[in-house]
């Protein structure tokens, strides 16, 4: 963002022009979520303070009742123009009484460190005593790159996103204390490969479509078949034209299209993986930890198929997995929740830069899950899926994922389909649902996407 600012400012926009726009934005939202009931709008000593001093200029011209109370007045620049330009009183933040709209202009993509304590309890009170609450930019108390909580207040009814969203919009705490998210425009163009998921378009079979075609997924089973099924029965719903599961002992279990093979060893394993008909090979659900889930992991990183590593798998890489994954020819994907991924790689930074690293060091595409999920290509594109059902926080779901990546990567699709498609389906589900019940729902948050 701030390099963006400075295009615009390079291309003639002035710093008071932009700031007029977003106090305008912020303004025009507040009018309309407040409905007419007085506002007190806080003004901190920045630009996000700066904002807000617009903000309450607008909304006083336009005929509101509007209080503003600060800490810290801007010192220089657009913010303190605006500043001076507000000629009624400014109380300050410790003895304000609260409104039934409140506006926070405290702080915004410059907290650089927590709220003081009791600028913080006095923010979460006026927030809790209003009926309606708007955070310019960010909550105050968020921090921009990471969505860290440092002091926010809970119950913050709408965020107004300036010019574009950060990444605490989506990720950590900043999920649940923006609120709504509302993107404004305010003319800043901030060109970036970083996306938030959004519905995928999806094509039926074609006349030609064959069962091959559509996409051959193998599951390798391991010492807990509940697991494996999972991901089999959602690769299945999830379009791949042919699923087989290969377990260590003869198996069955609906539904009977699954084509079950009995792999005892590493030579079987590696013969049915030799076949090139094979789109993805899915290892990790129930896989187990012992000296037999090693040499089938050590045989499907050695096939030439492209391969979706999750679990059990995961935690055996360990360390481990940069340097063995880096040397594979064809396409990996790992799935890993927030502990196999600080088992596997270095969690320095927001969860979109530790992901992005993750998948430069092992040239995999990670989806590192989560309510937030970051999706990061080995080339650099990141796409984050955010505000999932926290129902998904059950058994299982995490098998299905896995089975409905390899689904999805076998037909010739993405991992952001399947993690689109999974989130969907929990959604369809309602709540409580089993694992189970989240497979069955797939076919159905497809056909949104036809
Ligand atoms: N990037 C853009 O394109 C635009 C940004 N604007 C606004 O500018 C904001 C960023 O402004 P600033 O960079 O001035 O930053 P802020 O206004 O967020 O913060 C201002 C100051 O607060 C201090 N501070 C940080 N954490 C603190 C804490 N915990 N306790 C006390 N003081 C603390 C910092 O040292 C900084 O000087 C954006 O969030 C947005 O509201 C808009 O005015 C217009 C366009
Ligand atoms: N609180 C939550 N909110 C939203 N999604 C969640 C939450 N907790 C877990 N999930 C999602 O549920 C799935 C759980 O995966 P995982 O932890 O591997 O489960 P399991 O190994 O039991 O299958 C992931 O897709 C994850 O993103
Ligand atoms: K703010």
């Amino acid at each position: 963002m701030r390099a963006a600012e400075q295009r615009c400012f390079g291309a003639g926009v002035s710093q008071s022009e932009l700031m007029e726009r977003a106090s305008l934005a912020v303004a025009r939202e507040v009018a309309r979520l407040g409905a007419g009931q007085p506002v007190l709008v806080l003004a901190g000593p920045g630009n996000n303070g700066g904002d807000a001093y617009g903000v309450a200029r607008f909304l006083r011209d336009w005929g509101h009742d509007v209080a503003v109370a600060s800490i810290g007045r801007p010192a220089s620049g657009a913010a303190a123009e605006n500043a001076a330009a507000w000629h009624d009183e400014v109380e300050s933040l410790e003895q304000v009484s609260p409104r039934p709209v409140l506006v926070d202009g405290l702080f915004g993509t410059g907290m650089s460190r927590a709220l003081d304590a009791p600028v913080a309890a006095q923010l979460a009170r006026l927030v809790a005593a209003a009926s309606v609450s708007v955070a310019i930019d960010l909550p105050s108390g968020i921090e921009t790159d990471t969505g860290l909580d440092l002091g926010a207040p809970g119950g913050i009814t709408a965020t107004v996103a300036l010019g574009a969203l950060k990444p605490a919009h989506l990720l950590g705490a900043g999920l649940s204390k923006c609120g709504h998210v509302l993107l404004a425009d305010i003319g800043v163009e901030a060109a970036t490969e970083w996306r938030s998921i959004a519905r995928p378009r999806l094509e039926a079979p074609g006349p030609q479509a064959h069962k091959y075609g559509r996409g051959l997924v193998v599951v390798v089973a391991g010492s807990m078949a509940g697991a494996s099924r999972l991901a089999a029965r959602a690769a299945l719903h999830g379009g791949a034209g042919y699923v087989i599961l290969a377990a260590p002992e003869p198996a069955s279990g609906a539904p009977d299209a699954i084509v079950h093979r009995t792999i005892d060893g590493r030579d079987a394993l590696a013969e049915l993986l030799a076949d090139p008909r094979i789109g993805a090979v899915v290892i990790g659900p129930g896989l187990g930890r012992d000296e037999a889930a090693m040499n089938r992991l050590e045989v499907a990183i050695g096939c030439e198929r492209d391969l979706v590593i999750d679990g059990d798998a995961l935690s055996l890489l360990g360390k481990t997995a940069a340097e063995r994954l880096g040397t594979r020819k064809a396409s990996t994907l790992l799935t890993p929740h927030s502990g196999e991924f600080a088992r596997m790689f270095e969690a320095a930074g927001s969860k979109i830069e530790a992901t992005l690293a993750a998948a430069k060091s092992s040239g995999a595409t990670v989806i590192h899950k989560g309510a937030d999920t970051v999706i990061a290509s080995a080339g650099g594109k990141v796409v984050v899926a955010s505000a999932a059902p926290s129902w998904l926080s059950t058994a299982g779901t995490g098998d299905v994922l896995a089975g409905l990546v390899a689904a999805r990567h076998a037909a010739g699709g993405s991992a952001d389909e399947a993690v689109w498609l999974h989130s969907r389906a929990a959604r369809r589900a309602g709540p409580a649902f089993a694992a189970d019940d989240l497979i069955a729902q797939i076919p159905a948050a497809m056909g949104e996407c036809l």
